[in-house]
């Protein structure tokens, strides 16, 4: 585990940003980043291409641990993974049929909750472990649903087996989803395969991130799988098939806002390439934020180009939906100008690590002011100003570390703990961010 010393920069705008997004000279940020593909994507189109009627390719494939440890647990099972030797991200998936194994979830919520349904579809006991906090990671409800659709699983959490019997009877059932919106997509990825189908009804508080079920359902048809949702908080999915699919993975945007948050914090210009016109990404959704806290944003021919005001405003926000950004928004909270309330977020206790507590010790440890509610955050920002420098504990949480990173680039004396705890979904963060900032 190595502590990094967060890498500062010059505010004010970068080289081609003062006049307008496209004009000349400053001294500040001014950088183009490319992204490698979604984490999202990439996991639900491998459950997919493993669960098809034949081979798929999968393009753009996003090379890091969530996704290395998908691809792994696949193999286990009894698919057939080949990686192009011309470049890693170009994968193909022989599907096979699916035997016991043991699969490493390591601390990835789509390998813990999309891999179960398909593992049910296994001949034989298929065991299930990861790390350490994984075990404290909400998982009850799809286990409890599996049971209910008749499939064998032993324990609540992780570790947990499954003894498949090569098929699932399928069929109705509850489930409280308002822990994660995985539990519903992890059913509905595999759900086609089981005999009955499924009928999925949400009964309880509010289910977040829901435009990660919409990315499910799209790419579900995607592969010729209708999932009625003319229901509220019912997903209906019939018996069939699952086609296979050329899948090309678009760039990462939950991971492409923390870069953007270098434009907006440091007053500079960032623009992404690639940046989907049409999306279910939430990420994409951080471009309202920072249009919010008064970046100007523009997307032009594919590229999103964010420029950072002189001082960033303070928001109130609900993120249910795009919980996923959340620590990248505390961190520009932390530097806004004025009170910022975050909310509709408690589900973010359960992620890789709880996040509200993460996020406001380490704002606090800075000296700055962040408090918990009970379903978000309260942040008064430094209108501008730096924190003060010290160590940015990560809880091997990759969100954290890059929020740490952001408030680090106007804050002298900030170090990062564990700052490959990124490799999680961005695979070179470090050396990416330095190349961001013209120091490769
Ligand atoms: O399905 C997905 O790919 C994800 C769903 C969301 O989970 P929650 O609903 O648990 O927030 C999100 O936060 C996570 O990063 C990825
Ligand atoms: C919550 C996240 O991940 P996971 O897929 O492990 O739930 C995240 O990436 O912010």
């Amino acid at each position: 585990m190595s502590s990094w010393n967060a890498p500062t920069v010059t505010r004010g705008p970068g080289a081609s940003a003062a006049g307008g997004l496209d004009a000349p000279a400053g001294g500040g940020l001014d950088a183009t980043v490319e992204l490698p593909g979604s984490k999202s994507i990439t996991n639900r189109a491998l459950v997919l291409a493993a669960l098809a009627e034949g081979p798929s390719t999968v393009r753009g494939t996003l090379r890091s641990r969530d996704t290395n440890l998908m691809l792994a647990a696949l193999e286990a099972l009894g698919t057939e993974i080949r990686v192009d030797p011309a470049s890693e991200t170009t994968v193909s998936v022989l599907p096979g049929p699916l035997r016991g194994a043991a699969v490493d979830c390591g601390l990835a919520g789509t390998v813990m909750r999309f891999l179960p349904p398909a593992a049910a579809l296994a001949t034989g006991r298929v065991l299930f472990d990861g790390d350490p906090h994984a075990r404290e990671r909400p998982q009850t409800t799809i286990l409890d649903a599996l049971r209910g659709l008749g499939v064998a699983v032993d324990g609540d959490r992780l570790p947990f087996t499954i003894d498949g019997t090569g098929s699932v009877p399928g069929g109705e059932v509850t489930i409280d989803a308002s822990g994660s919106s995985q539990f519903v997509s992890g059913l509905l990825l595999s759900a086609a395969r089981f005999d009955a189908g499924v009928v999925i009804r949400h009964d309880g508080p509010p289910v977040p991130s829901t435009p990660h079920i919409d990315m499910t359902v799209d790419m579900l048809a995607t592969a010729g799988v209708v999932v009625d949702t003319s229901v509220p908080n019912v997903w209906t999915v019939a018996p069939g098939p699952i086609a296979a699919v050329d899948w090309t993975v678009e760039p990462d945007l939950s991971n492409a806002a923390a870069f953007l948050a270098a434009a907006a914090v440091t007053g500079g210009t960032v623009r992404v390439p690639y940046w989907p016109a049409v999306t279910t990404q939430p990420g994409a959704r951080i471009a309202d934020v920072l249009a919010a806290m008064g970046c100007a944003v523009e997307h032009l021919d594919g590229t999103l180009s964010v420029r950072g005001p002189e001082v960033l405003k303070a928001v109130d926000l609900d993120l249910r939906d795009i919980g996923e950004l959340t620590p990248t928004i505390a961190a520009l909270c932390a530097l806004a100008d004025g009170e910022s309330v975050l909310s509709g977020i408690a589900h973010l206790r359960g992620h890789e690590t709880d996040r509200l507590a993460a996020l406001t010790t380490e704002i606090t440890r800075l000296g700055g002011t962040c408090t918990e509610t009970d379903d978000g955050l309260r942040i008064r920002g430094t209108a501008g100003a730096s924190l003060r420098g010290g160590t940015w504990e990560s809880y091997a949480d990759h969100r954290m570390a890059t929020a740490g990173a952001i408030i680090g680039l106007v804050t002298p004396g900030v170090i990062v703990a564990d700052i490959e705890t990124t490799s999680k979904t961005l695979p070179d963060f470090p050396g990416m961010w330095q190349r961001m900032l013209g120091r490769a």
